[in-house]
Parts: structure tokens; sequence; C-alpha cells
């Protein structure tokens, strides 16, 4: 398998510029999520890595390849990249068997022991082989066109929102299925989503991507914990945004004096805390006492509202606890901050300012 490299691609379509100046590169066997909102340029990205549409400006190689760039343009079917659709895009007419072996030299009743390894690989039984597409569930047919697209080993595979048209339950197992079997080719993969969660458990990298930027790549830990800025935080899930001023390694905030990132400079800055950094206790044992106005009970997990908090009146604050440890409305609770957290500088001297009217809390969507 191959490395992808993108280099100040520019694309869009008319006067419309989509994708302006990325620059991405996917080291050979790993996988990429490109997380990005509706209309940011996530399909668009993959359809130039594949070839179905040219970049105005920028190269794109595959394996050292110029696929894509000044003077260059390798058609679709001769860059040796496998593309999985949002459907799945199965053949109806054909047997699973049929599928798999469809971009493989004829005769194509020849690779049965190709089909059969390939079935193992994404998890699907042998006697799935002979059925047609519509004998299988959404989450089968999604591991068959998987299968289908590993099928001519390809240099790179595509994944564009694979698993989206999928319930919750099957959405997770056939996550989960298609990553072991990525590792298990040794694939290079490009996966693109709108889904935080999707992106940051099923990929070794994450790129986002927001009005034709790559606003951060790194790996899932470090851009959850350390993002670049309050919007980017936003993006990889949910986070409370308070004021506050930082001073020698501690910020002072609504939710006390807490230990904050090294490496953040004095001054005003925009506290970040993730629902799940707040610790709930008996009242009195924490750093500080709250008010419970709200509980949403997943069973997993609870997100629960708080107000009052240190009791003065405060806007509201949202802590993500164990669902066995979920307290109840009007419950007066303690409430701790494991740290230390994250802070973005605000004002003139900020190197990317956030806003200076943000929000108290500023929640994404679970
Ligand atoms: N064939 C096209 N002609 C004109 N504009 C297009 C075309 N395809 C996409 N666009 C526009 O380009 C922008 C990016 O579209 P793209 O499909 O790449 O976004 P996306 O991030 O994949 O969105 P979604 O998650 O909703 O699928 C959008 O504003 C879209 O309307």
């Amino acid at each position: 398998m191959t490395e992808l490299k993108i280099r100040a691609v520019t694309a869009g379509y008319g006067r419309d510029t989509v994708l302006d100046s990325v620059d991405l590169t996917v080291t050979q066997g790993t996988t990429t999520a490109v997380l990005g909102g509706s209309g940011s340029g996530k399909t668009t990205l993959l359809r130039i890595i594949a070839g179905f549409h040219r970049p105005i400006g920028g190269e794109v190689s595959v394996g050292g390849r110029t696929v894509a760039g000044p003077g260059v343009w390798v058609p679709p079917e001769r860059r040796g990249i496998g593309y999985v659709r949002q459907d799945g895009g199965l053949f109806p007419h054909l047997s699973i068997a049929g599928n798999i072996a469809f971009g493989l030299p004829r005769p194509r009743h020849r690779h049965r022991a190709r089909v059969l390894e390939l079935l193992d690989l994404v998890g699907l039984p042998a006697l799935m082989a002979d059925r047609r597409p519509d004998q299988l569930s959404g989450g089968q047919q999604q591991r068959v066109a998987l299968a289908r697209a590993l099928a001519p080993r390809p240099g790179l595979i595509l994944l564009d929102e694979p698993f989206s048209a999928l319930d919750s339950g099957l959405r997770a197992a056939t996550r989960e299925a298609t990553a072991r079997a990525l590792r298990a080719a040794g694939a290079t993969a490009v996966l693109v989503t709108h889904d935080q969660g999707e992106a940051l458990s099923f990929a070794d990298e994450v790129a986002i991507l927001d009005a034709g930027r790559f606003r951060q790549v790194g790996h899932p830990t470090d851009i959850y914990r350390e993002p670049v800025d309050a919007e980017v935080a936003g993006f990889l899930g949910d986070a409370i945004l308070l004021d506050g001023t930082a001073i020698e390694g501690t910020v002072s905030c609504a939710l006390g004096t807490l230990p904050v990132q090294d490496g953040t400079p004095d001054g005003q800055v925009l506290v970040m805390v993730r629902p799940e950094q707040i610790a709930l206790t008996r009242a009195g044992s924490g750093h500080l006492d709250a008010t419970v106005r709200a509980v949403s009970y997943f069973g997993h997990d609870a997100v629960v509202e708080l107000d009052g908090i240190g009791g003065t009146p405060s806007r509201p604050v949202v802590a993500r606890v164990l669902g066995q440890h979920a307290p109840r409305t009007d419950e007066r609770v303690g409430l701790s901050v494991a740290g230390p957290v994250r802070a973005f500088p605000v004002g003139p001297s900020a190197a990317q300012p956030p806003t200076g009217t943000a929000p108290l809390t500023e929640t994404a969507p679970r």
C-alpha cells in the first residue's frame, strides 16, 4: 500500500472555490479521517484524489506517482484507488461473489479463492458469496462494498461516509469490522465523515476541514485535548467555554482556579473544559458546590446541567458522568474539574483570537 500526498490543492465548481490550497499527507498503512460539516468539501476532496474531479491547482501523488498536477492527469481507472460510496453501490444483478470480483481480470469465476479470502477479511461467512445484494442487511452490503474495493489490492482506499446510512448499532459494528479489515490488509485509507465520534474512534489521524481549509490535523487524542481554538474544540465534541484569567500555570474562571496546560500565556483567556472533566460528588466534598437543573440519562452515561456554581447565580454548565452516578434534579452536589484545562488567549496579543463575545457554554451535537 502507498502514501498519499496532497499539496496546495485548490478546487471548486464554476466560480465557487470549495478547497483553498489544502495540504494533507496520509502515511502508508494508516487511516486519516477528514471531519467536516455539510458542504465543507469532503466529497470534493475524495473525488479529486480518485480522479473524478479536476483541481484548479496543486498536486496529488499516490505512492510517489503524481496523478494530478501541472500538466499531469491520470484517469481514475489507472490510479489504483478503491472507492467505497455512502450507499455501497453494489450491482443488484450480480451475486456477492460477482460484485467482489468485478474489478479483477476476467474470467471472474477464477477468483473464488480471493472472494472467500475477502469475505473472511470483512467478517462475512463464505455462504454469502452466492447471495444477491438484496438478501443482505445494509451493514453486510457495506462490508461487501469494502471487499470489492479491496479486491484488486489498490494502493489507496477512499471511504465516503460509508456508515452514515446505517442505524447506530449496525454502524458501530460495521465501522469496527471495516477498521479491522483495513488494518489486516495494511491499507492506506481516507475516510470522510461529519461524525466526530466516528472520526476519533476510526482513524490514526483526524483532519478537520472547514470553509475549504484544514484547520487542524493530528492524532485523535491530541486534537481532542489540544484543539487549536474554541471553534475546533466544538467540532470535536462538547466544550464548555468560560471567560478566564491565566496567571503562572493556573486559570481563574467560573469553575474556580484550575491548572492550565503548559504554554498558556498569562492574561485574558477563553477556558475550555470538556464535560467529562467535571466530576460530581457529595455536596461540600468537591471544589465548589452546584445545583442540578436537569439530567439527561443515556444508560451508560448522563448529561447533567448545573448552575448556582459556588453559591452564586451562574449560567448553566454541562457535566457528563457515568450513568450510575447520575444525580437527581434540584440536588445540590460537589463539583471538581480534572485538569489541566486548555485555554485560548483572547485580545489583541492572541495568535488566534476567539470572539470576545463567546458564550459561557457551547455544546456540539452528541
Ligand atoms: N457538481 C457540483 N456542482 C456545483 N457545486 C457542487 C457540486 N458538487 C458539490 N458542489 C458544492 O460544493 C460544496 C462542497 O460540496 P461537497 O459535496 O464536497 O461537500 P461535503 O463536505 O461532502 O458535504 P456533505 O457532507 O453534505 O456531503 C457545496 O457547497 C456543494 O453545494
